[in-house]
């Protein structure tokens, strides 16, 4: 390998776990000053939570809801330019068209805006006695998978509540994914249950060594395989807002890490901090080469079929 590739081969990630409160000037000024700090330890990708720059809640959407560009993306786009790092935007709530969406803008390292995701699967669950969230309420969901280049690799982007659907991230791994990146913000019920496990979970997908995706285009509601080999073991990570106890939605925290061959490679605590974990691509190619599941798919047992939905 040259002496160039091995140095794209490795690159530095940084997940900003951001205390959030009701002031947005406040959560923009920490989100700057830690993208700074997080491009200062070397990060070269740098996530922000989910809901970032506002409380997270259905009655807060609307007051904090913003259009884009706006006074939100345009700071981050000034800290991605500042810093030189590509920075995937947590989310914000996004005016536009009179509906509200979770949305996450993605900026490169010129401050220019990459992508917008607007999370697909909303949040809507109700856990007798626990916790009841319905976010369809004010939102509405997004329908279009996510995913950008950049010079390390290809990296597909979902927001929280997007991480339960394995179906996305098989796609973004069938389409060269090699990282997901989950803004998000669970609760203290589902947190400790499921936030790690999820993750863990997102790496490893039977592999299609005949199998990819035309790019699905879900305006038309349907995702197509066609044949052709990529692998599925990726790196994820998620980025959570601190915990904070006085607020009407308490997030779990944890913001993590985790390799392809499933161990949480860096972890957070429940406040405030940016945790750091460098993304080796080699290593990744190693364990595909170890569990080789893309050669070992049984094409003539199963297949992935196409899923045309109801209205075209
Ligand atoms: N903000 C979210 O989408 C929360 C998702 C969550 O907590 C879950 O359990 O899923």
């Amino acid at each position: 390998m040259s002496t160039l590739a091995k140095a794209m081969s490795k690159f530095r990630l940084a997940v900003v776990q951001l205390q959030v409160g009701g002031v947005k000037a406040d959560n923009l000024s920490r989100a700057k000053r830690l993208v700074k700090e997080a491009a200062g330890r070397g990060g070269n990708l740098v996530l922000l939570p989910e809901c970032f720059n506002s409380p997270y809640g259905t009655s807060f959407f609307s007051q904090y809801a913003e259009r884009i560009p706006g006074e939100s993306t345009e700071l981050l786009s000034e800290a991605a330019r500042e810093n030189q790092v590509y920075l995937v935007g947590g989310s914000i709530p996004e005016e536009d068209g009179g509906k509200l969406y979770n949305s996450c803008i993605v900026f490169g390292p010129d401050g220019k805006i990459i992508l917008k995701h607007r999370k697909i699967h909303l949040f809507d669950i109700d856990v007798p006695g626990k916790i009841r969230f319905q976010e369809s309420e004010t939102l509405s969901a997004g329908d279009t998978l996510s995913m950008f280049e950049t010079p390390f690799c290809k990296v597909g982007v979902g927001i929280c509540y997007d991480i339960r659907f394995a179906e996305l991230a098989q796609l973004y791994s069938r389409q060269g994914c090699q990282l997901l990146v989950y803004p998000g913000a669970f609760n203290m019920t589902t947190g400790p249950a499921h936030w790690e496990l999820l993750q863990r979970a997102r790496l490893i997908f039977i592999g299609g060594d005949h199998e990819t995706v035309k790019t699905p285009n879900f305006r038309h509601g349907y995702m197509t395989f066609d044949r052709e080999a990529v692998d599925n073991q990726l790196y994820v990570a998620t980025a959570s807002p601190a915990r904070d106890e006085s607020s009407s939605y308490v997030a779990w925290g944890h913001s993590t890490v985790v390799n392809p061959w499933g161990e949480v490679i860096s972890k957070a605590g429940t406040e405030e901090e940016v945790i750091y974990a460098d993304i080796d691509l080699q290593y990744l190619a190693d364990v595909r080469q170890q569990i080789p599941i893309t050669a070992q798919r049984r094409h003539d047992l199963y297949s992935v079929t196409s899923v045309q939905r109801g209205n075209s």
